[in-house]
């Protein structure tokens, strides 16, 4: 039996404002199932049901919401930052991954993993997400240079800070404590194979056993849905679901920008507004790269990211649209029932 306080559990103003004239409990979301959220409460682990509308889509682990006495969820509180994912099928739309993480640590090792692409990609992530990139590289025992990789990392954007470490030894883990204590919560994101597992469970002193909950599906089958906030040693949160594992981007236009600002700056001053930075005449990037102040690899991840990008968003931004209308007709919903509620 836990007890935590609303801070402990990440609580901060953002959510207290929006619930000053709401009623119900807080609780913040620990897994989705089918039907059902699992959540953590002042009151310990409580297990909410869904109704009127709502799906568990629209939920994500990390999330806060708001429940009545009967544990049904009454609303879902607006999150300070959140993690999607263009989700697989044919229509392409995006998916929910986490929510309310504060920092994404991205990680990658010191060896042939090391991958500066990959890097940027999960730095545009992040600040698409609006968490705070952290770049943490493991395997730093197997490297006689373990500073080459740190400053090859915070070479790429001034956004990054970058830590090595050997993922194994305990007290190295310490240090990610700055970023998941006090309620603070953490997501790992990276290859397989880079130490996300060994990281996790240093950081949460748990075995690798995640906790299943056991949930009969409409066909009376069991299926498990893992419990996926962990409370860490250092007294904050760690994210750990089978989707941030095969993150792609999707709608990170702004992000990319950021990580890129360098290039997205020289590029306004380029002859033709459309300019591909390829070989027009006045183009301010390839003057840049012909000066040897540019490189020019960083150009073609700048490229290829951002028509990954555009290819992405293209096709979800029609979902977009519809989930924005959904949710406006959940609110009028909830809305409308508080005032019954409040005028009889
Ligand atoms: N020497 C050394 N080995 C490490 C370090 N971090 C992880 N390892 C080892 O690398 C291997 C892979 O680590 P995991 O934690 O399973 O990697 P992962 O990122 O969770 O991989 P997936 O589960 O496939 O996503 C394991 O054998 C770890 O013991 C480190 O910092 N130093
Ligand atoms: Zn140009």
């Amino acid at each position: 039996m836990n007890n935590y306080t609303l801070t402990d559990l990440g609580w901060s103003a953002h959510f207290r404002k929006q619930c000053l004239d709401a009623d119900g409990m807080p609780a913040r979301i620990s897994s989705v199932a089918r039907d059902r959220l699992e959540a953590i409460g002042e009151a310990g682990n409580v297990s909410l049901t869904l109704h009127g509308g709502q799906s568990a889509g629209d939920f994500a682990v990390g999330d806060w919401v708001l429940h009545d006495d009967r544990f049904r969820v009454v609303e879902r509180l607006e999150p300070k930052t959140r993690i999607l994912r263009k989700a697989a099928g044919r229509e392409a739309r995006s998916q929910l991954i986490a929510a309310n993480v504060d920092t994404l640590g991205i990680v990658s090792s010191c060896n042939a993993d090391f991958n500066a692409a990959r890097l940027e990609r999960y730095l545009a992530l992040a600040e698409a997400s609006g968490c705070l990139p952290l770049v943490i590289l493991t395997k730093a025992d197997e490297t006689e240079d373990p500073v080459r990789f740190r400053r090859q990392a915070e070479r790429l954007s001034p956004l990054v800070s970058a830590l090595t470490l050997n993922a194994l030894d305990p007290e190295e883990i310490e240090r990610l404590a700055p970023w998941c204590s006090g309620g603070q919560t953490l997501a790992l994101v990276g290859s397989s194979g880079v130490g996300k597992t060994t990281l996790s469970n240093g950081l949460t002193g748990r075995g690798d056993a995640t906790m299943d909950i056991r949930e009969d599906d409409a066909k009376g089958r069991h299926t498990t849905t893992s419990r996926a906030l962990h409370p860490t040693l250092a007294g904050g949160w760690l994210i750990d679901t089978p989707g941030m594992r095969e993150l792609q981007l999707a709608d990170a236009a702004e992000g990319i920008d950021a990580v890129f600002a360098d290039i997205a700056e020289l590029a306004l001053s380029c002859r033709f507004s459309n300019c591909s930075h390829q070989s027009e005449p006045g183009c301010a990037v390839q003057a840049e790269i012909g000066a040897g102040r540019l490189d020019p690899d960083r150009l073609a991840r700048w490229d290829k990211l951002q028509r990954e990008d555009a290819r992405n968003s293209e096709s979800i931004a029609e979902a977009h649209a519809r989930d924005r209308r959904f949710g406006k007709m959940i609110r009028n919903v909830v809305a409308q029932r508080r005032q019954e509620r409040s005028g009889k």
